[in-house]
């Protein structure tokens, strides 16, 4: 396994209330990451941590050592804009701009300064909504409104907007959770195309999907990180008490 992220001795408080518990946690570059775990165990709340998303929560507070390549991301110099393009993140609900599906894709590399000229900034948004499987669907009518797409195509345009800026994390927060099946899939294939070129981490209620998805299973409880490892042990031979009631659906 070759670490892209790890983190250690990682606490999360929102106001005096911690929601994680020392948790340290290595992300490998080559593989799918999932988390899992019953509702209000932290999942998001540690994924957010992955790239400063809780700075932009009032009363959230990180402690501990969280480095992207051995680079402490929560550095006082470390450029948090910058930061997110190089751990891009994909919402439960799609979340487009309101405007028009190029400029969806075309808006990261811009302000990031990307593109020489135009063309080249077609280019991008091109191979970007190609990566993200939709290039097809949207090749012909990229003036029309993002929000005009079905959920699904939402979400495939938003995954293209994270790739736009070329990033080597893709966090996905419940990525499937709007979506019908038939569009869960299309996202589940989509994950699989991705793995290898960018680092994903996917938080998801459905073990299922974690188990389809993955190669690697942290299994979060009541703040704490109960168990890790490759995602065929985790629902085959877990090690923990816990992991194993919750995977044999004792609670949830
Ligand atoms: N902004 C916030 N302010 C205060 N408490 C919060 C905030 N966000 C989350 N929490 C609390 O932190 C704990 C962890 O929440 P989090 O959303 O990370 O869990 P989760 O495992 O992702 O849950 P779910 O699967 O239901 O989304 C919960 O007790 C939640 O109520």
């Amino acid at each position: 396994m070759t670490t892209k992220m790890s983190a250690h001795n990682v606490n999360v408080f929102y106001g005096a209330k911690q929601a994680i518990n020392d948790v340290s946690i290595d992300v490998d570059r080559d593989n799918v990451t999932a988390f899992i775990g019953p509702s209000g165990c932290g999942k998001s709340t540690f994924l957010r941590t992955l790239n400063r998303m809780n700075d932009t929560v009032a009363n959230a507070r990180v402690s501990g050592d969280i480095r992207l390549d051995g680079e402490d991301i929560y550095a006082p110099d470390m450029d948090v804009v910058q930061l997110r393009a190089r751990v891009g993140m994909v919402f439960q609900k799609p979340n487009p701009f309101p405007k028009s599906i190029f400029e969806n894709v075309a808006y990261g590399p811009r302000i990031h300064g990307l593109a020489a000229n135009k063309t080249d900034l077609a280019g991008i948004v091109e191979k970007s909504l190609k990566r993200a499987g939709l290039w097809e669907e949207v090749k012909d009518r990229l003036t029309e409104s993002g929000t005009a797409l079905s959920g699904g195509q939402q979400q495939r345009l938003c995954i293209a907007r994270a790739i736009a800026v070329d990033p080597e994390v893709i966090l996905m927060d419940e990525p499937c959770s709007a979506l019908d099946p038939i569009a869960t899939a299309r996202i589940e294939e989509l994950i699989h195309e991705l793995k290898g070129r960018y680092a994903i981490v996917i938080v998801t209620h459905n073990m299922q999907q974690a188990a389809r998805v993955s190669q690697r299973t942290a299994f979060f409880h009541l703040g704490t990180l109960v168990e890790y490892g490759a995602t065929s042990e985790i629902f085959t031979n877990p090690r923990a008490e816990r992991t194993k009631d919750y995977i044999t659906g004792r609670y949830g």
